[in-house]
């Protein structure tokens, strides 16, 4: 990936970062850099993640799905960073295989799944790094009582990804299923490029060795200066903002195939960084569809978010036709790809001259090379703000409180969390 930070400068934008600012945060990367490196060689937890593209053996991973490879459709039962990672991979890529990511537990929209889905032609994907998550546990029971009352035989078609134990570990065991470990030390959001995110990608039929190949190209790049470093730019530029008053940052992908990415990316940067009253809440957004939705708001309203362009540079194109009217010649002597080029040139120029912070993003297309490098860039990227912060970015101890109310609600232990449910302020306005 590469970055261009030039948008975020002071000169430009307020808030903005001066070049006196970024060298002496530069100072900062350096040091964050010495830390993250003795991380990833000691294969501390969290810094593992950034080996990734070493540790990974994607034979492993052909091998096991290979029974699966002649699925129609695939259904994948994970949550957060046991589905955004594989969802983001396939969602980008075209394949054969009908992809389903089951991270909900919406009863209605999966039964619609369930019952669309052609089971007997369908393999299921289940993903946990925990084996404990609730909602991921039940919807592979609901799957796999759909399979049953379908008849067919769900053993013979499902693979797992956890940990050593657990009771989805268990699951597998007991029912002989094919299955793949999550990594040691790699928070799920951070596990992309492991079996967590890969498996679905192998299912499909993807190019595992290009995703880590483009994943190791961008992990030659970590070094100690974000003048050298795109991710660790993107990274150290997103914290000074935010440490200017920029606490938003606005996902912008211009291209559909990368929309998944922009939830994927939300979860890497909330997650991580939100912690200690800090951190830099991620939005959503499209290119170019948002322009005519939240444009008035990013150029016009309160100057509390930076956003960040991404954009392939190379994609198919269709020329748009001829018109027999004048206004439009314009359009009849473009194509769709200039218009899409044109739209994000004249959307970033515009936030620019507004002086509102914006970062560019670049990849050369949406393909598994340059997916793996932005997905190990942007990981980079949040490892490294998670340094400058001073955060713990592998861990996320506030989920846990509503994790152990559900469970007492639902009679799976006494948990003080539950009862503090019962005690709510109410203030209802009915209809
Ligand atoms: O892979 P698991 O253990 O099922 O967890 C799913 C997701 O839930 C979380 O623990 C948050 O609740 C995420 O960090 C994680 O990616």
């Amino acid at each position: 990936m590469d970055v261009d930070i030039g948008n975020a400068l002071a000169s430009v934008a307020s808030p903005g970062v001066s070049r006196e600012a970024l060298d002496r945060l530069d100072e900062q990367v350096a040091d964050a850099h010495e830390r993250i490196e003795q991380g990833m060689a000691n294969a501390d937890h969290g810094y593992e993640a950034l080996n990734l593209p070493e540790r990974t053996d994607p034979d492993a991973i052909r091998a096991t799905v290979d029974p699966l490879t002649d699925a129609g459709a695939l259904v994948t039962i994970g949550i957060g960073g046991s589905s955004l990672g594989a969802a983001t991979i396939v969602d980008a890529l075209s394949s054969d295989t009908e992809t389903v990511f089951l991270d909900n537990v919406d009863p209605e929209w999966v039964t619609a799944h369930l019952d669309r889905l052609p089971l007997e032609d369908t393999a299921i994907n289940v993903v946990s790094r925990s084996g404990t998550t609730a909602e991921t546990l039940a919807n592979f029971l609901v799957a796999r009582e759909a399979f049953e009352s379908a008849g067919v035989d769900w053993t013979e078609r499902t693979i797992v990804t956890t940990g050593e134990s657990g009771p989805l570990r268990d699951l597998a065991d007991r029912h002989d299923l094919p299955s793949l470990k999550v990594p040691d030390g790699v928070p799920g959001r951070f596990s992309a490029l492991s079996a967590v995110g890969m498996v679905a990608a192998a299912v499909c039929d993807h190019d595992l060795d290009a995703l880590l190949e483009g994943a190791a190209a961008e992990a030659e790049t970590l070094t100690g200066s974000l003048y050298e470093c795109p991710a660790y730019a993107y990274g150290a530029t997103t914290y000074a903002l935010d440490a200017r008053g920029a606490g938003m940052n606005a996902m912008v992908p211009y291209a559909e195939s990368l929309e998944t990415y922009s939830e994927w990316f939300a979860q890497l940067w909330a997650e991580s960084l939100g912690k200690d009253d800090l951190g830099q809440t991620p939005l959503r957004a499209l290119g170019v569809t948002d322009q005519h939705s939240q444009l008035q708001l990013y150029r016009a309203g309160p100057r509390d978010k930076v956003v960040t362009f991404v954009r392939p540079t190379e994609t198919a194109d269709r020329s748009i036709p001829e018109t027999e009217v004048d206004d439009l010649a314009y359009l009849g002597d473009a194509s769709l790809g200039d218009l899409l080029a044109a739209e994000f040139e004249a959307t970033e120029a515009s936030l620019a001259a507004a002086g509102r912070p914006n970062v560019r993003v670049e990849i050369d297309r949406v393909d598994e090379y340059e997916l793996g490098g932005l997905l190990y860039g942007m990981e980079a990227a949040c490892v490294l703000a998670g340094e400058l912060y001073g955060v713990n970015t592998f861990e996320q101890p506030a989920v846990e409180w509503a994790k152990k109310a559900t469970r007492g609600l639902l009679g799976g232990g006494e948990f003080a969390e539950a009862d503090a449910v019962a005690e709510k302020t109410e203030l209802r306005v009915e209809q």
